[in-house]
Formats: structure tokens, C-alpha cells, sequence
């Protein structure tokens, strides 16, 4: 469950009325997630997403991450803006932090997804960059190879808690990625976090892509390989499922073919996306609060999707 921070009702309802979109009906807070605070908000006649942004999010990142929302939404993307209140602001104070309203999109996020669902993310995904094209704001990746170089640094040995010689086996990790990770693929603002938990469905079709707030510059076909490691596999890691990657990257190359170079890095950046996970997963075992209302997620599942594309490099082969 994420909700870091508690909202009063009072405050609540002095946030509907700023948007005259009705009177406050009821509010809870959002068992998915782990980043942000999310409350479902329903007003007379409306629902909304309210979302508080809590340690990850730089406030001086949500200009950025809203104008992204609504250069999606204006080409057709199932991306939901963020709201003007009545004086054209988007970007509220609730509880202390910094927080938007965001339209409701219809859908759930699935824990199974078939390879027809897989093929309509990578759909949408190849959608979303073409989309992208014109994008022309920047946001440097902090969660790149030098940003997995620090929080290694940070996690230190406390990782061999989790799993013995982890803090060797991550040294290992970001020793081979440097001497491999590519210097001259196409670049552009992708998700970086397109987990199922990110994507709505309703069947096979896609109607929503949540939750940007990793977006940022990047090697554009990182966002692939992200995306394939967080959909082929069960989420505890042990399973690939063929079917899923394959259709996932088919329906992505018929929406935005990649070059020769970028599918040939696949297994490259593949592993540097499970070592991003890995280790994102890892700080925030070894961080949490006890008290936030938050269910970590297991470090090892990605341990094991970067032991599968260690051994598995041809999993991207056509
Ligand atoms: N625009 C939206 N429409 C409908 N549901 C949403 C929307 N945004 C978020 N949600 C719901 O809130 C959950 C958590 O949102 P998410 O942005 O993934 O949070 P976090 O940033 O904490 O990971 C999602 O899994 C989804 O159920
Ligand atoms: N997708 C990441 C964590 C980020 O959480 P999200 O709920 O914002 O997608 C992971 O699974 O480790």
C-alpha cells in the first residue's frame, strides 16, 4: 500500500473546490504502488487520481513530467493530464507536499499478462516514442549507469543481508555493463518504468500508460528493454515466458521498428535494466520506513531476470 502521507478531509474537500469539478463524495487511499502518495478521489459525478509526490519525485522535475502528460494526451495516447485548478495551476500544495489532480482512465493493470496484451504494450510503447520525436524538453537519467554506481556505493555490504556475495555479484555486474553499455544508440525522453503496474488494460487493448515520473533522457531502446524485463517474466523472477517477450518486442517493431544496433544491444541493456531494478529494489528494502504503508518488493526477482539474461543472450533473437 502506498500512502506516505495522510490527507485530511478538510484539505480534501478545499482541493476539490479550487477545480469546481463538485463537492468531495468520498477518498481512499491506493493499495498499488511505491513511490508516490495516490488517493482515488470521487467527486459528484467524477473520479480522479490525486497524487502526492513523496521522497523520489524533485519538484522541480513536475513541470517537466506534466508536460510530457500533455504531449502524449495531444497526440492520442492513453496518458491522463493533470488538471488546472480554476487559476490555471496544476501543481498544488496538499499536506505539505507537492501534489496534482489526474484524470481517471478506465483499466487494470494485470498480474498475467498474454501475449496479446504483451503485444499491445509494445504497441503503445512503440507509439509513445514516435510520439516522442518532437519532444523537446530534456531530463537527464539519475538512475543510469552512474546512478547504479552510487547507489551501490550506498548500499554497501548491508546488500549480503539479502543474499550471499550480492554486494560482489552487483561490483561484478557494473564492472561488465561499463565495458559494454553502448555510447552512440539513439536517444529521446522514454518511461523507463513501464512495469504491468503501469499499463491499463482492458483486454487486449491498452487504455492507459500511468505513472512517468522516471521519465527522462535515455537510450531510446532502454525503455524496451526495460519493458521486456518487467512483462516476460512471473514476477518473482523465475519464469520467461517466450510467448510474451516475443510479442511484446513484435508488436513494439510494428509500431517503431528498431535499428539493426539498437536490437543488437537488447541483451546489453537488458542487463543493465534487471541491475537497475535489482538494485532500486534493494535500497528500498534496506530503507523503508517501517511505518509507510508501502509492501517492498523483492530485490532477488530481478537478481534472477539478470541471471537469465546473463545466460540467455538470445532471447532477443527473431
Ligand atoms: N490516471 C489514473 N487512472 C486510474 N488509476 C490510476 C491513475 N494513476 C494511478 N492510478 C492507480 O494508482 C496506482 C498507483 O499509481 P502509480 O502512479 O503507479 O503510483 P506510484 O508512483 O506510487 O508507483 C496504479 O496502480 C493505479 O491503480
Ligand atoms: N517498477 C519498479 C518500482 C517503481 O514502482 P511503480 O509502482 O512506480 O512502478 C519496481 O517494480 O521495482
Amino acid at each position: 500500500m502506498a500512502v506516505y502521507t495522510h490527507v485530511p478531509a478538510e484539505e480534501m474537500a478545499e482541493l476539490l473546490a479550487r477545480y469546481g469539478v463538485g463537492a468531495l463524495r468520498s477518498f481512499k487511499g491506493i493499495a498499488e504502488g511505491v513511490e508516490n502518495s495516490n488517493y482515488l478521489v470521487e467527486a459528484e459525478g467524477a473520479r480522479f487520481i490525486l497524487t502526492l509526490y513523496e521522497k523520489r519525485v524533485d519538484a522541480g522535475d513536475l513541470p517537466f513530467f506534466l508536460a510530457l502528460l500533455d504531449h502524449l494526451a495531444d497526440r492520442g495516447l492513453p496518458v491522463p493530464r493533470a488538471l488546472k485548478d480554476k487559476d490555471g495551476v496544476q501543481i498544488q500544495t496538499i499536506a505539505g507536499r507537492p501534489a496534482c489532480l489526474i484524470e481517471f482512465l478506465e483499466g487494470v493493470s494485470l498480474s498475467h499478462p498474454t501475449p496479446a496484451q504483451a503485444r499491445a504494450t509494445g504497441e503503445a510503447l512503440g507509439r509513445m516514442h514516435g510520439a516522442l520525436a518532437d519532444f523537446a524538453p530534456e531530463r537527464p537519467n539519475t538512475l543510469g549507469l552512474a546512478g547504479w554506481h552510487d547507489l551501490a556505493g550506498r548500499c554497501g555490504t548491508a546488500v549480503d543481508e539479502i543474499a550471499p556475495d550480492f554486494s560482489k555479484r552487483i561490483a561484478d555486474e557494473l564492472a561488465w555493463l561499463d565495458a559494454r553499455w553502448p555510447a552512440d544508440l539513439p536517444h529521446s525522453v522514454i518511461h523507463a518504468d513501464l512495469f504491468p503496474d503501469n499499463v491499463l488494460m482492458l483486454g487486449d487493448r491498452v487504455t492507459g500508460m500511468i505513472d512517468f515520473y522516471f521519465a527522462c533522457s535515455e537510450i531510446r531502446a532502454w525503455d524496451v528493454a526495460v519493458t521486456h524485463s518487467a512483462w516476460a517474466f512471473s514476477s518473482d523472477g523465475r519464469d520467461f515466458d517466450v510467448g510474451v517477450g516475443k510479442a511484446l518486442l513484435e508488436g513494439y517493431q510494428a509500431a517503431h521498428p528498431l535499428t539493426d544496433a539498437e536490437r543488437a544491444a537488447l541483451p546489453v541493456l537488458a542487463r543493465g535494466s534487471a541491475l537497475r531494478f535489482t538494485l532500486t529494489r534493494t535500497w528500498d528494502w534496506l530503507n523503508t520506513p517501517a511505518d509507510a504503508l508501502v509492501t517492498r518488493k523483492d530485490p532477488l526477482a530481478f537478481l534472477r531476470r539478470l541471471d537469465f539474461y546473463a545466460q540467455h543472450p538470445e532471447c532477443f533473437s527473431a
